[in-house]
């Protein structure tokens, strides 16, 4: 198994003409948990969709747990084996009872057997705290346990990264703290993990590193201590000023 999970070299990224991302550079090694912040436009959540291939990068190479992500790849689902992504908006299949929604990435993406799919789906909705909803369709749900199944149905693949996009902004505030709890013990467990926040308590709490995306590129980065305390950039400063002040 690969170290390095994540290795994103000189990658951009165009929009027709509109240039979306500039010259990333990015290693995340095994078990790192890496908090993505930064500006509403400035790239965040198109840089994290190029690490399953939800969009093509046009410049610089991406290497995710050894698989190298290009425009003559044949099969676009092998890397979403090793990459669990938790969008802001749940995703769930609102046919599907939540156990279900656990068990068919497994059992039509990997060929798992039945039995076997329903217990990891039980085992993952217990590490979310949520056994005794299993029978449930996601409308019966609140928001925070939609969020914590979409977070138990990714880990049902057993992937090598989670990657989390704004996954506690579609929430009312008192569901906030029960997914960032969920994500914290993940962190806690080793979980390798790339997270687009402005949680930014969650940020100080569990990431080893912090990067902050201005127009396209990672224009500062450092361990939370420093990020926080000292931050170099200028619109790093404004943005934290204005976001920890809410
Ligand atoms: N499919 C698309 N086609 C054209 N432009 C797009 C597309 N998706 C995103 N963009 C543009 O690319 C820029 C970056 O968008 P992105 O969603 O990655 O930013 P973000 O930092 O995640 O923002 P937010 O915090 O608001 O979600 C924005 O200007 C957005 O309008």
């Amino acid at each position: 198994m690969a170290d390095k999970i994540i290795e994103a070299k000189d990658v951009s990224k165009w929009y027709g003409t509109f240039r979306v991302l500039t010259d990333i550079n990015l290693t995340v090694g095994k078990g790192e948990r890496i908090v993505i912040c930064g500006p509403s436009g400035s790239g965040k959540s198109t840089l994290i969709r190029c690490f399953n291939r939800l969009e093509a990068h046009q410049e610089g190479e991406i290497i995710v747990n050894g698989i190298r992500l290009h425009n003559r790849m044949r099969n676009v689902a092998e890397v979403r084996k090793h990459v669990g992504m938790v969008f802001q908006q749940f995703n769930l299949f609102p046919h599907m009872t939540v156990l279900m929604n656990c068990m068919v990435g497994p059992m039509w993406i990997k060929g798992v057997p039945e039995a076997a799919a329903r217990k990891t789906a039980l085992r993952f909705l217990e590490r979310v705290r949520i056994p005794e909803q299993a029978n449930k369709y996601p409308v019966r749900l609140s928001g925070g346990q939609q969020q914590r199944v979409a977070i138990a149905r990714s880990l049902c693949m057993e992937p090598a990264v989670m990657l989390f996009d704004e996954p506690t902004s579609s929430l009312d505030p008192e569901m906030v703290a029960e997914v960032l709890e969920t994500m914290t013990s993940l962190a806690r467990d080793g979980m390798t993990m790339v997270c687009v926040t402005h949680e930014m308590g969650f940020a100080r709490a569990v990431a080893d590193r912090v990067l902050f995306m201005d127009s396209g590129r990672i224009v500062e980065e450092g361990k939370p201590q420093d990020f926080f305390t000292n931050p170099r950039h200028e619109r790093t400063k404004l943005f934290l000023s204005q976001i920890l002040s809410h």
